[in-house]
Parts: structure tokens; C-alpha cells; sequence
């Protein structure tokens, strides 16, 4: 990729292009990457509104595959300058079984770097996730660490176990040879919790907000802070990432960047309610209203009747022992090393992501979009 961005027209293939973050990515590119030549989409499920972006000067190529399937995601690498893989089943709720969890996560990811290596794509970008890190099985509080801070990364869950092992095998693969005898350069991304246009947890919090006639009930302590960052800032962040990696390789290649900008550290709940309040609601107590053993039996209960009612619905609750144990533990992060490394400043100021966010709450109106 070293000609001249006016000179050569680069290929781009974003995995997971048409999800919350994904969308995000293939949208940022189109409008701040001036090398882009062609935008391959890759996901399981195509959204609609990617017609529209047809109608641009790049070249914007829909495909539809399972990253699962090694012979799909080498035809749709096959000629790529850089690959950004957001691609992921990002369940904590019990939908999917374990094995899946793993096979997207983990096999798709080892799908992607080998066609990366097979076909002599250079460039891989992972989205990754603060879970790598933590909060752990102990409930340890991470206050404001950065990449570098010491910290016990203990998992069971299928989740965060699926994206520590698939984050170790891009930073592993740093260097492998491609095909063409050039070196692979990968970087992982680990965003905190995203937040922003087409977040459904939110919604679904809205929703359920609306249902209870105005009011969310506090079931987390206030001082328990929670990273959170805004959906755009960690799509900038990918691609400008994407863009320095060549240039920068020998300082960005095999490195873990924590997604950070400028949004406060609150509680999970507090912080929703700076979109849910300018929508109507009211966070209720000051205090959780119910005591911690009640909520973990709750939570208990409902694994129980998840898997009671498996053969006839999925029942996926927010609220279940280990989203439980996720909002209970303080996670933040304050790093520059992104800044440093590669000069990534956020995009957006926290008063245009909280306008941005409310905005798009406003407009889903509580409805299933
Ligand atoms: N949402 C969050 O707060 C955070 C998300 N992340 C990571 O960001 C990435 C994107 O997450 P979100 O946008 O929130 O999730 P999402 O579920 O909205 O998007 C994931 C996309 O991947 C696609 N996908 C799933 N399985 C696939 C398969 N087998 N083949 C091809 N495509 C497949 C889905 O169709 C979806 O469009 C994930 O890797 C996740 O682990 C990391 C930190 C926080
Ligand atoms: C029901 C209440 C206890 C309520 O407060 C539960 C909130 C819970 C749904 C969220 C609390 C923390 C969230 C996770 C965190 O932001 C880290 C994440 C990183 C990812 O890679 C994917 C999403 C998530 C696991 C995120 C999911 C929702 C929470 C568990």
C-alpha cells in the first residue's frame, strides 16, 4: 500500500460490516478514507440500507457469508489491502450454545488470518473487546487501567473466553509471511462497552422503561463505574488504525489498543439514563432498590427458566448471574497509547455522542428498529 493515496485505490473488507459497530466502520470509511478504491461488506445477514451506498464513487460490494466457512471468507479476502474483522456473536444472554460462541469467534477469526496469509492480505485489524481483559470470575475492580496495567484475566464464560483466544491468535499471527513473502501486521481493538446509534441493549432498556410506565428501578450500586464509548469514536479508531498500520507497522504490529474518548465513567445504569432521561425516563432510588442476594437468586432463576422453556422460546433476560457480576464490577480505562502509537484522538465529543445517541433513541421511539 505504499504509492500515493492519490495514485492507488485501496481494497477494503470489513467483516460484520452491517452490525451495531460494523455499520459504523463501513460508513466512517466511505466518508474519511480518500484511499478506498472498493468496500467489501461481509456478513452473515446484509442490511438493507447498504443499496443506498451503492450509489458513491466506491465501489461498495455486499457479501453475504458465514465467517465460519473458510472457503467464504478466503473469496471475499482474496485481493484485499486490509481486512477490519468485527465480525462476532457478541452474546452474554444465553442465545447461543458455547460451541457456536466459539466457532464464530475463534474459527471464524483463524478463517480470517489464514485467507489473510493464503491470499497476501498485509493488513488486519481485529475488534476485540475489554472482556479479554476483564471484569474476571473474582470480580476484581479494573479502575482506570490502561494496556500496560497488571490484572488477573480470569474467564469462564464462553464469551469472553472466545475473544481472549481469538485476540491471541491475530497478535500471534503479526509477521507470519503472506502469500507474496511480505509480512502480515495485525492489531486488536478492545472497545469498552459501545454505546450509539443502534445499540439494542439500549433499546431494549427504552423499551423496557416504557413499559414500567416511565421508570427503571436501580439494581447497581452508583460508585460501581463502567467504561463506556461512543459507537463513532471506535469506528474512527478502526480506521485509522487501518491506515497507519503499514506505515507504522513496526510499532503497531502484534499491539492491543484499548477504544476510549472522552465519555464520563458512571455506573452502567447512571449512564444510560443520559439518553433514557432527555427520553422520559426516571432511574428510580438513589440506592438498588433490592438487596444484592435477591438479585442473584433473580438472576438464578432466570437461568433456571431459560432452560426450562428452551424446547418451547428462547428466554434471554438482561439479568442473569453473569451480566449481573458484569455490572457489579467497576471496568474503566484511562490510556493515551492509542494517541501515542498511531494519533488517534476521538472524533466526537461527548456532548455530540450523547446528542447523537438521544437523538436515535428519540427516533426508535421504544420500536422493535
Ligand atoms: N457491543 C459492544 O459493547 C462491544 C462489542 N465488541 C465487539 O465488536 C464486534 C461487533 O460487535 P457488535 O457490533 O456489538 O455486535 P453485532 O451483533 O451488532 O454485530 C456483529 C455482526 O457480525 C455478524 N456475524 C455474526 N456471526 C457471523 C458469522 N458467522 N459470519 C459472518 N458475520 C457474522 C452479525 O450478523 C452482525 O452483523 C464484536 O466482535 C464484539 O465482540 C467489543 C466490545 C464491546
Ligand atoms: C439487569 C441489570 C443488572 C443491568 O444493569 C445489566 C446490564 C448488563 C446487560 C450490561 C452491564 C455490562 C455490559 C457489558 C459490558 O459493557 C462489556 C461488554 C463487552 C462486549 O464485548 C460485548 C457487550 C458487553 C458484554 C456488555 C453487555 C451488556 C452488559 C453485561
Amino acid at each position: 500500500m505504499a504509492d500515493s493515496a492519490q495514485a492507488q485505490k485501496l481494497v477494503y473488507l470489513v467483516t460484520g460490516g452491517c452490525g451495531f459497530l460494523g455499520e459504523h466502520v463501513v460508513r466512517m470509511l466511505l466518508q474519511r478514507e480518500p484511499r478506498l478504491g472498493e468496500l467489501r461488506v461481509f456478513d452473515l445477514h446484509l442490511g438493507p440500507w447498504l443499496e443506498e451506498l451503492k450509489t458513491g464513487p466506491v465501489r461498495v460490494t455486499a457479501i453475504q457469508g458465514d465467517v465460519t466457512q473458510a472457503h467464504e471468507v478466503a473469496a471475499a479476502v482474496a485481493g484485499a489491502h486490509v481486512v477490519i474483522h468485527t465480525a462476532g456473536l457478541v452474546d452474554v444472554f444465553g442465545r447461543a450454545s458455547p460451541k457456536t460462541i466459539h466457532e464464530v469467534n475463534v474459527q471464524g477469526t483463524r478463517n480470517v488470518i489464514e485467507a489473510c496469509v493464503q491470499t497476501g492480505t498485509r493488513f488486519l485489524v481485529y475488534t476485540s473487546s475489554m472482556e479479554v481483559v476483564g471484569p474476571n470470575t473474582k470480580g476484581h475492580p479494573f479502575y482506570r487501567g490502561n494496556e500496560d496495567t497488571p490484572y488477573e484475566a480470569v474467564h469462564r464464560h464462553p464469551y469472553p473466553c472466545s475473544k481472549a483466544l481469538a485476540e491471541w491468535l491475530v497478535l500471534e499471527a503479526n509477521g507470519r509471511e503472506v502469500c507474496g513473502g511480505l509480512p502480515l501486521v495485525t492489531c486488536a481493538l478492545r472497545p469498552t462497552g459501545i454505546y450509539g446509534e443502534g445499540h439494542q441493549i439500549m433499546r431494549d432498556f427504552y423499551r423496557q422503561g416504557l413499559r414500567l410506565g416511565g421508570r427503571l428501578f436501580r439494581a447497581i450500586p452508583a460508585s460501581v463505574e463502567h467504561g463506556r464509548v461512543y459507537v463513532g469514536n471506535v469506528a474512527w479508531m478502526h480506521v485509522l488504525a487501518a491506515r497507519e498500520l503499514e506505515r507504522r507497522a513496526a510499532r503497531m504490529g502484534g499491539q492491543v489498543y484499548f477504544c476510549y474518548d472522552g465519555s464520563p465513567y458512571k455506573s452502567y445504569e447512571d449512564f444510560n439514563m443520559e439518553f433514557l432521561g432527555p427520553c422520559g425516563l426516571r432511574l428510580v432510588g438513589t440506592r438498588p432498590l433490592v438487596p444484592y442476594w435477591l438479585l442473584v437468586f433473580l438472576a438464578a432463576l432466570n437461568v433456571l427458566l431459560q432452560w426450562l422453556l428452551r424446547p418451547l422460546l428462547l428466554y434471554a433476560p438482561l439479568l442473569n448471574p453473569y451480566t449481573l457480576a458484569m455490572a457489579n464490577t467497576t471496568f474503566t480505562v484511562s490510556t493515551d497509547k492509542a494517541q501515542r502509537h498511531f494519533g488517534y484522538e476521538p472524533l466526537f465529543s461527548w456532548e455530540d455522542s450523547r446528542t447523537r445517541t438521544i437523538l436515535w433513541v428519540q427516533a426508535t421511539g421504544g420500536s422493535a428498529q
